[in-house]
């Protein structure tokens, strides 16, 4: 059975990249997926973004909704302080696969759970089965027309707290339109705008910080 593209990723990190170091695993990826084969991987670009979101945020308790390979997953949780954790949920179990074993060869296991399923199963579930109280940082990168139902199902949990912060990847390419209009027209959020472009390729891209306001 010829392998999937994920797989071939996996593998190529696997064998060209250090055990343990979060960074050679991020830098081998994106060296595959602009070399080799394009991947949906937040990229280095925006992963910039990412990366100076987190660290200004300096979340206790993060929440990624679409791990796919475990990229992103690997570059937020490298940012995390001690203690700090970061719950990743994917519905695609070839992709949780993959996403398990790359944030274990990272080396940050420690600082991640993957939850596998639904992200509208797993949301209502954060309180009290993932001991989760409120959430301080969330970025959504699963399914566009997943963003505008899962922000709303997050409020009606009571999980996000006056300061939390979404980064959502993609409101350009492929495009989530009724996530900006939803979060831009609430006033519940504050939001920014971040011109980029999609991974790997020069097609313009952005990524939307909301900040909860209670
Ligand atoms: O594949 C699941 N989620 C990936 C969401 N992510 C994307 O779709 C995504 C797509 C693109 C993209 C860009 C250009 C293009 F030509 C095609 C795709 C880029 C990105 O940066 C993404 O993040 C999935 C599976 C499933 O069974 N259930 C729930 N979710
Ligand atoms: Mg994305």
């Amino acid at each position: 059975m010829n392998q999937s593209k994920e797989q071939r990723i996996l593998n190529f990190v696997l064998q060209n990249a250090v055990r343990g170091d979060p960074r050679s695993v991020v830098d081998t990826i994106d060296k595959y997926c602009s070399q080799k084969e394009w991947a949906m991987n937040v990229g280095n670009e925006k992963g910039l973004i990412l990366d100076k979101t987190v660290e200004e945020v300096n979340p206790s308790v993060a929440l990624e909704l679409g791990s796919y390979c475990g990229y992103s997953a690997v570059r937020i949780a490298r940012l995390l302080k001690a203690g700090a954790r970061l719950l990743t949920v994917e519905f695609n179990p070839e992709f949780a696969a993959i996403a398990r074993q790359m944030i274990e060869f990272a080396g940050v296991q420690d600082k991640v759970k993957l939850l596998e399923g639904p992200s509208q199963e797993i949301i209502p579930q954060l309180k009290k089965k993932y001991e989760v109280d409120t959430l301080d940082f969330v970025f959504l990168d699963h399914w566009k027309d997943r963003y505008t139902p899962d922000t709303i199902l997050l409020q009606e949990c009571n999980l996000l707290r006056k300061g939390s912060v979404l980064l959502a990847d993609n409101v350009i390419f492929p495009g989530a339109p009724d996530f900006l209009t939803y979060v831009r027209e609430s006033p519940h959020f504050q939001c920014t705008n971040y011109p980029s472009h999609l991974e790997y390729m020069q097609v313009e891209d952005a990524m939307e910080k909301a900040v909860f306001l209670g």
